[in-house]
């Protein structure tokens, strides 16, 4: 029945909702490294663990075709996303990364892969508490293999490897409440390319709309309006991990992010992640960062077209330049990039600036959940600062 797996876990349980007796923090306290279970957990007799090494070109190769043809639909199974293998080697190898914590299951006799689940280190603050944790991604099971239970003993297997580093938390995201979220976001769309997302039934003509008039509401100018806006560059990341840090510290959960993270996260990576600085034409200092990470759609099905160009908006903070501005100013060269959409979370201040610059609602939630770690009262999207990929 429901949530058979999730009763058994330390996460916020429904039944403790209202039960404000519980304080805010760990649920279960660590346990010596020896105690820690030092074998792998079982798998279905066919099956056999294997550690990921994505640094192999036909490993990555091998993790990119399984997500690409069985991972995250959207509820009408139209799209699938399409993460590229340099995006998934800029995911799974952030610094102080655990090659352990990339796991597969295969086939014992054709050494297939048919099942992934990653986890990467993060520095998480839940308000004033900053947190060593695994932010699990990438829980994907071959199509032909659901419904075996196989999900379960990979969360069991990624925790375990977890703990054997002596962390005892974690951060994940799914579009599916599971026990207990501690945020429920609502995503948004941004159209660049309307003709397209028509065509695919993305987007619905608007009641009312012809598609020259659908056209004109979208288009955009083809620069940039705010005067310094230029991508980042390595020597900006000391300015922008200040800014970035400052501007974190009001959300109730964010990254603790150092110059080391910034440099990997949000320095340009060409097809993965884009990023522009405002440096002010008077004193050259740095006042503004917007950034958006590049995950493109299959199109289930399509007679023409195979790919949906999306950016999904990242890390953004305004000092000087007007929040909405700044946002608009990432439309305009992500349309100029070629892509057709452009994707953001009610978190943060993005509330602010989605009905002002055409967002439209998207169809689902991504909820947030933390794993080992109690909320008192659920959050507002609008008090987490988080952005997973
Ligand atoms: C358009 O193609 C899709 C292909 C698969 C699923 C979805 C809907 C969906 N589930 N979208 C999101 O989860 C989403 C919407 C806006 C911003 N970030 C998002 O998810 C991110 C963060 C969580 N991991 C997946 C990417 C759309």
């Amino acid at each position: 029945q429901r949530h058979k797996f999730w009763e058994t876990q330390p996460v916020g349980q429904f039944k403790d909702l209202n039960d404000t007796s519980m304080p805010e923090g760990p649920i279960e306290p660590p346990t010596a490294i020896s105690e820690v279970k030092q074998e792998p957990y079982n798998l279905p007799n066919l099956y056999e663990w294997v550690t990921c090494d994505m640094n192999s070109e036909d490993t990555c190769a091998e993790v990119y075709n399984l997500l690409s043809n069985n991972y995250v639909e959207d509820d009408e199974n139209m799209f699938r996303f399409n993460y590229s293998k340099e995006f998934l080697r800029w995911a799974l190898h952030p610094p102080g990364y655990y090659k352990t914590w990339h796991i597969g299951v295969c086939v014992k006799s054709s050494k297939k892969l048919v099942a992934f689940i990653t986890g990467i280190p993060a520095r998480i603050r839940v308000r004033s508490d900053v947190v060593s944790m695994a932010e699990v991604n990438f829980l994907c099971v071959h199509k032909k293999l659901r419904s075996k239970r196989l999900a379960p003993v990979m969360i069991k297997e990624v925790t375990r490897r977890v703990h054997l580093e002596n962390i005892w938390q974690a951060a994940y995201t799914a579009g599916v409440v599971l026990p207990t979220p501690i945020t429920s976001c609502q995503y948004w769309h941004r159209s660049l390319n309307p003709k397209k997302l028509i065509d695919v039934g993305f987007s619905r003509l608007g009641p009312r709309m012809t598609m020259s008039r659908t056209l004109k509401l979208y288009k955009l100018p083809d620069l940039p309006v705010t005067p310094g806006f230029r991508k980042m560059e390595l020597r900006d990341v000391p300015a922008v991990t200040r800014l970035l840090r400052a501007y974190l510290m009001q959300f109730v959960v964010a990254p603790d992010l150092d110059e080391l993270d910034v440099e990997h996260w949000v320095l340009p990576k060409e097809g993965v992640v884009d990023s522009y600085v405002v440096e002010s034409p008077e004193n050259h200092t740095i006042t503004d960062f917007c950034s958006f990470y590049t995950l493109p759609s299959s199109i289930l099905g399509h007679p023409t077209h195979s790919i949906l160009k999306a950016a999904y908006s990242y890390y953004n903070v305004s000092t000087k330049t007007p929040l909405v501005q700044l946002m608009n100013d990432a439309l305009i060269v992500a349309k100029q990039k070629g892509f057709d959409v452009f994707n953001a979370l009610d978190v943060m201040h993005n509330e602010s600036f989605l009905k002002e610059l055409k967002y439209g609602p998207g169809d689902g939630k991504l909820h947030y959940y933390l794993y080992n770690y109690r909320i008192k009262n659920i959050l507002r999207p609008s008090e987490l600062g988080l952005v997973l990929l």
